[in-house]
């Protein structure tokens, strides 16, 4: 019966008539209901961790707008904070970590197989999901992917080039490559629990792979994700994993093939008819409707919604924003999104 889920066939490589939709971020802090949650739980890593509260933020847009896919509400950064860093979000800025700048602070962190003492609730909040979904909507788990969770660890917070990073892998290459490989480890065994709570599809979002050029995509972006992709489907034999190295640009293409992910999500760089072209003959693309026009509304919004929905016409796509949708978004307009997507 799973496999008649919308989001599950177009996973599979279906192309179908209408193509099924979700939306990144789409529990947020658009929606009021959420900032009623978010109110009562005090802060945010407490409606991360409180399975309650989290599951009824991540079922607030499925009840609004009857989505696809749900996506488990946590965050990037609780691998970190499991690992044994200290994260902490500054409302109105966000969030900071203690940093990784030597082999000492490596050190300091736990073994990859020690994360789930502080992840149980988040696997908790996978299982309520699981029972408290519709029948036809799917149900996603994700983590961040290695590149980027560390770039938050190196740093301690966002960064708008990922310097420190950089900087990290250019001076301490042996140093930054094991914190990619505890990560690798991590994230597997992350991924694998909420599998194993009930999650039928995981997402790896890669949300700074654009600021990894050429050999260092290869090595940081893509291989990392191959190793993860690899063994959960050994562990779980047949769930679909989708990959989001966002601000790829060419290196979207063959990104399926290299890492054996079923579906490729795009931001909005790239157009969706160079996506058609050279991303979606590799197998169901996800995207890519800029999220400015759930702000902005209106007929570009119509406009371009159409247009992406007809260059992907004739392979499997599921529908998505290019990136999260940002707080200052109106809800009616994300109505008007999917009522054109189903519509036509
Ligand atoms: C880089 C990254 C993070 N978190 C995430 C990424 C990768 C995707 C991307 O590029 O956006 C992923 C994420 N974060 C959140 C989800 C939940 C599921 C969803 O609805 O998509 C997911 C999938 C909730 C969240 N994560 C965060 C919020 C807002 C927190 C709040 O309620 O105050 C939500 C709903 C906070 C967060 N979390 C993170 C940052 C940088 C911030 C602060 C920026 C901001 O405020 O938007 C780290």
């Amino acid at each position: 019966m799973a496999a008649q889920k919308t989001i599950l066939r177009a996973l599979a490589g279906e192309t179908l008539e209408t193509p099924p939709i979700w939306m990144m971020r789409q529990a947020g802090r658009y929606l009021p209901e959420y900032r009623a949650t978010r109110a009562e739980a005090g802060d945010f890593l407490s409606l991360c961790y409180n399975s309650d509260l989290a599951t009824e933020v991540t079922l607030q847009p499925i009840r609004r707008y009857g989505f696809d896919a749900a996506i488990l509400f946590a965050d990037i950064l609780l691998v970190p904070q499991a690992l044994g860093a200290d994260l902490w979000f500054v409302t109105g800025e966000g969030p900071r970590l203690s940093t990784i700048t030597g082999q000492a602070g490596f050190d300091a962190l736990k073994p990859a197989s020690e994360i789930h003492e502080t992840l149980t609730p988040i696997y908790q909040t996978v299982r309520n999901l699981s029972q408290a979904l519709p029948a036809e909507t799917t149900l996603i788990g994700f983590a961040g992917a290695p590149w980027t969770v560390a770039t938050y660890m190196i740093a301690g917070r966002g960064t708008p080039d990922q310097g420190p990073a950089h900087a990290l892998k250019a001076e301490n290459k042996a140093l930054f490559e094991a914190l990619l490989e505890r990560l690798t480890d991590a994230t597997v065994e992350y991924l694998s629990a909420q599998i194993e709570a009930g999650a039928e599809c995981v997402k790896l979002f890669d949300s700074w792979a654009g600021s990894l050029k050429g050999e260092d995509f290869d090595k940081y972006a893509t291989a990392p994700a191959k190793r993860i992709i690899s063994e959960l489907k050994a562990r779980h034999p047949g769930i679909p994993v989708i990959a989001f190295p966002r601000e790829a640009g060419d290196k979207y293409i063959g990104f399926h093939e290299k890492t054996g992910a079923d579906c490729v999500a795009l931001d909005d760089s790239v157009t969706p008819e160079w996506g058609a072209e050279h991303v979606q003959p590799s197998g169901c693309v996800q995207g890519n409707l800029a999220s400015k026009h759930m702000v902005s509304g209106g007929e570009a919004l119509v406009r371009e919604t159409r247009r992406i929905v007809d260059a992907f016409r004739n392979g499997p796509h599921i529908f998505n924003l290019g990136h999260g949708i940002t707080p200052d978004a109106d809800p009616d307009n994300v109505q008007l999104m999917i009522d054109t997507v189903r519509g036509g």
